[in-house]
This record gives C-alpha cells, structure tokens and sequence, in this order.
C-alpha cells in the first residue's frame, strides 16, 4: 500500500534522529514529531500507517494522544515508548487497546519488528474496511434506488464508479425521483459510510439565521448567542454534507459557498481562526442551474465548483417500465409500516397506475401506494389512460405506443415476468408478445421476481 507512514513522537531530538534513522534504513517511511497534537492532526480512519509514541512529554502526553487517537479509530494500531518502571503503565495501555510497548533503551531491530507488524495489521484493517465498504454499498445502491430501466441501472453504475473518489457532485432531476436517495446511496457506498450525512435543506434554512446555522458560532457572537455552536458543515466532518435545493441559496450565501468548498475550511461566527473542514459536498437542484447561472440567480463559479460530477436522476416518464414494479414496492412498504398484510394489487388497478403520468414522480407514486396500502380510493381512474397532465409524447401513434409499452410492463409485472401468462393474459399470441417486448425494450429480466438486478 502506498503512503505508509510511521508516526514518531518525541520531545527529544536525539531519539527521534535515531528512530527515525534505523525505520529508513528499513525503507520505512517515518514522520517525526516533537508534540503529541501534532499526530493527533495527522490520524484518521483511513490513514495507512502507525503510530510510535512516547509516553512522558510535556502537554499532551503519550497516553493521552494513545486514547484520543483510539477514539477517532478504535483499531488504529499505537506502540508506547516507556522508561524504566512505566512498564505496568505501559501493561494498562495496551488492556485499553494500545497495539504495543517498546521499552526504552531498545535495539534499533525490536523497533523495526515491532513497527513491521503493526504495519501489517493497519493495512489489512483498512483493506478489511475498504471490502465491506463495497459490499455494503453495493446492497445498498441497489436496496434503495430500484428500477430495473436502463436509466437506473446506469445511474447504480455510475454511483458506485464515483462513490470512491473525493469529487464533488451535483445531482439534478425532477421533484420527487429520487435525488436524496441517490445522495444518501452515493454516501452509504464512500469510504465516508461511517461517518455522518447531514442534510440541508437550503429552502427551509431562515435567511437570517443561515450563517450561523451552517458555520456555527463561538460565545458571544451575536447577541443571545451564550455559547459556542458547532456548525451542521462541522456536524459533517470525515462524511458529507447534503445541500439538498441549492438553487434557493441567498446569493451571498453562494459566495460564503464558495469559499468553503475551494478552501475546504471555515471560520465560525465571531471567529477570525479558520478550521479545517474534511467534508465531500452533495448538491441537488431541481432546476436547471446551467439557465439560473446565465440569468444571474446563480454563481457561476459556486455552478463549477459543484458539478465536477453529475448525476441525473431521470423522471418517471422516461422510465415508465419501472413503474409498475415500483408500485408494487411501495405497496408492500407502506403495508409493513402501517402494520398491515400486503394488500393484492388487481391487474386493473396496475394498468391503471402503469398508464398514467406521475408529475410528481416516485414521491406521488409513494403517495399513492400509501393510499392503496390503507384501502383508500386511488382516484386515478379504473384504465386510467391519459389521467396525468401534458408530459405525453405528440402523436396519438407515440402515445399509443407508450401505454402499450406500460401496459405490457404492468403485465409482466403482475406475472412476475412469465411470458406464457402475460400473453394469455393479453389475448396476444406469443409471437405478437416478443416482437413487442423487443420494440419496446423491455427484458423478461427485468420482471421476475429473483432480486439480484433490482
Ligand atoms: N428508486 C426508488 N426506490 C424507492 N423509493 C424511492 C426511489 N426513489 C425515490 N424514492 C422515494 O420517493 C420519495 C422522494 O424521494 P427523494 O426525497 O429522494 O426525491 P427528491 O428528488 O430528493 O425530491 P425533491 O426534489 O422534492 O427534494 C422518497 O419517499 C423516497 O424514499
């Protein structure tokens, strides 16, 4: 693994020139530090090297550098340099999860050895972690943001391909499909998934109070402000930051935006000291932001920032063959959480919610399997055709075509993707069915019930 590093802390300068002497004649790399907050601002959970400390220093001490490192990473591996007669202090440490102690005077090899095995076992931690991580993620990029289409299955790619980089992301899309769950996905399958997802809904944030409410403040800042506060950016450090509605942030909100997201730090209210802010920002607009920058609502610059990636979360419309199975879904979700049996949908009713428009995307469509979940009227009409507002193709042929498409889905759907009986079903031949299938796109696959493609 690259960017192994081992961490030497020392106040004294004779034994640090000598430590780290004998660790690169090893061809080790070493980083030698004469305080013990100096380390502690260099270890993370993802960093890929060891710690070698002291025990006696003047202000923080060896021990304390020990637990706080442990707290940020409880498996980060901490050898103890001890004098004479520490070694029950030393025996103490490592019951609190020290990895080891060398004790002072050592032999150049022990400190090697020691240093080499705790290397090892911080790289397979990591590798360990870096594992679960994908797997977990996979689960839960596929848990969360279902849809058999093409368009969703590119969407799971692409946010499992960006997932491991740093890189900022904007996702846009219409009201209701999905963006927060793709952020939330996006997060759950980064190396940031044990660390925090704040969402911020930049809408809802009262305008007078969104400064302190994102950078927090220190005691005395304003009036009525009695202590300090952290910040929902700080609230977020080591995870990611949701700026969920971006396009309705206070212009000179953008520009304080700006700063934080080129300079990766920011300064508290009533402070002049800037912190460091490790966060991977997640913006999500529902309007065109391209068309909001030329028109001067937007910040250009903030725009270039955000949309390093993009990810776009299509509507329902363009997506119609995902519709019908994720009514089912949703049905069967609301169900569980009103505490009720699984309804059956008729096929009627699918046709009906297959054929339609859902304006307001899958939030509508949840909305409406809650209603059917608890026995209410859908009011969408028994066929349904036509009942949503003008996103429709032109054409009668184009919309024939699309709900022919949707009512074939639906079919499929509701027989769990056998042919034999969505044909009888039908009153099509077998023959007819294919060549359908194969005008309109639509796979088998995507209809049975075997979860593996969700
Ligand atoms: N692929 C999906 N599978 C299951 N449920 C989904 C999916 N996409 C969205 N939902 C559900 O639809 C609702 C709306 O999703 P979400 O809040 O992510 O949309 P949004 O695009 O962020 O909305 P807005 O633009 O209004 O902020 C939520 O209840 C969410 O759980």
């Amino acid at each position: 693994m690259t960017g192994e590093t081992v961490l030497f802390v020392d106040d004294e300068e004779h034994l640090r020139l000598a430590a780290a002497q004998s660790l690169q004649l090893a061809d080790l790399d070493v980083t030698c530090l004469d305080q013990a907050d100096k380390a502690l601002a260099l270890v993370g959970r993802s960093f890929p090297g060891v710690l070698v400390t002291d025990i006696r220093m003047p202000g923080m001490d060896g021990i304390d550098l020990m637990r706080r490192s442990l707290e940020i990473d409880p498996e980060f591996p901490v050898i103890l340099v001890t004098g004479h007669g520490d070694v029950e202090l030393a025996v103490q440490c490592m019951r609190e999860g020290a990895y080891d102690f060398l004790e002072k005077p050592y032999a150049p090899s022990r400190l090697v050895d020691t240093v080499r095995r705790a290397l090892d076992k911080r790289r397979l931690t990591l590798e360990n972690r870096a594992l679960r991580s994908q797997v977990g993620g996979r689960d839960a990029i596929e848990a969360r943001l279902t849809g058999r289409s093409a368009q969703m299955v590119a969407l799971r790619h692409r946010i499992r391909a960006i997932a491991e980089t740093e890189a900022d992301v904007l996702i846009v899309g219409a009201t209701g499909t999905g963006k927060e769950v793709a952020a939330r996905a996006l997060h759950r399958a980064s190396s940031r998934s044990e660390r925090p997802f704040v969402h911020i809904n930049c809408a809802a944030l009262p305008e007078a109070l969104i400064e302190s409410e994102l950078f927090g403040h220190e005691a005395g800042a304003f009036p009525g402000a009695t202590r300090a506060r952290y910040g929902k950016f700080e609230h977020g450090r080591g995870g990611t930051v949701f700026l969920d509605e971006i396009e309705s942030m206070p212009q000179p909100m953008q520009a304080k935006l700006l700063h934080v997201v080129q300079d990766r730090a920011i300064t508290r209210l009533g402070s002049n000291d800037p912190v460091e802010l490790d966060v991977r920002f997640i913006a999500a607009s529902k309007t065109d932001l391209e068309a909001a920058a030329a028109a001067g609502r937007f910040r250009s610059d903030l725009l270039y920032r955000l949309n390093v990636v993009t990810l776009r979360v299509p509507d329902l419309t363009e997506r119609r063959e995902d519709v019908p199975r994720l009514f089912v879904q949703l049905v069967n979700e609301a169900a569980a959480r009103y505490k009720r049996p699984a309804p059956a949908i008729p096929g009627a009713v699918l046709n009906a919610v297959a054929a339609r428009d859902w304006p307001g995307n899958v939030r509508e469509l949840r909305n409406a399997a809650d209603r059917f979940a608890l026995g209410l009227d859908l009011d969408i009409g028994v066929n349904g055709v036509g009942a949503g507002p003008g996103t429709a193709p032109v054409s009668l042929a184009e919309q024939l075509a699309e709900h022919e498409k949707a009512l074939i889905a639906a079919s499929l759907t509701a027989h769990a993707g056998s042919l034999k009986e969505t044909y009888e079903a039908l009153g099509l031949s077998r023959k007819a069915l294919y060549e359908k299938m194969q005008k309109y796109g639509l796979s088998r696959d995507a209809f049975t019930t075997d979860e593996a493609g969700a």
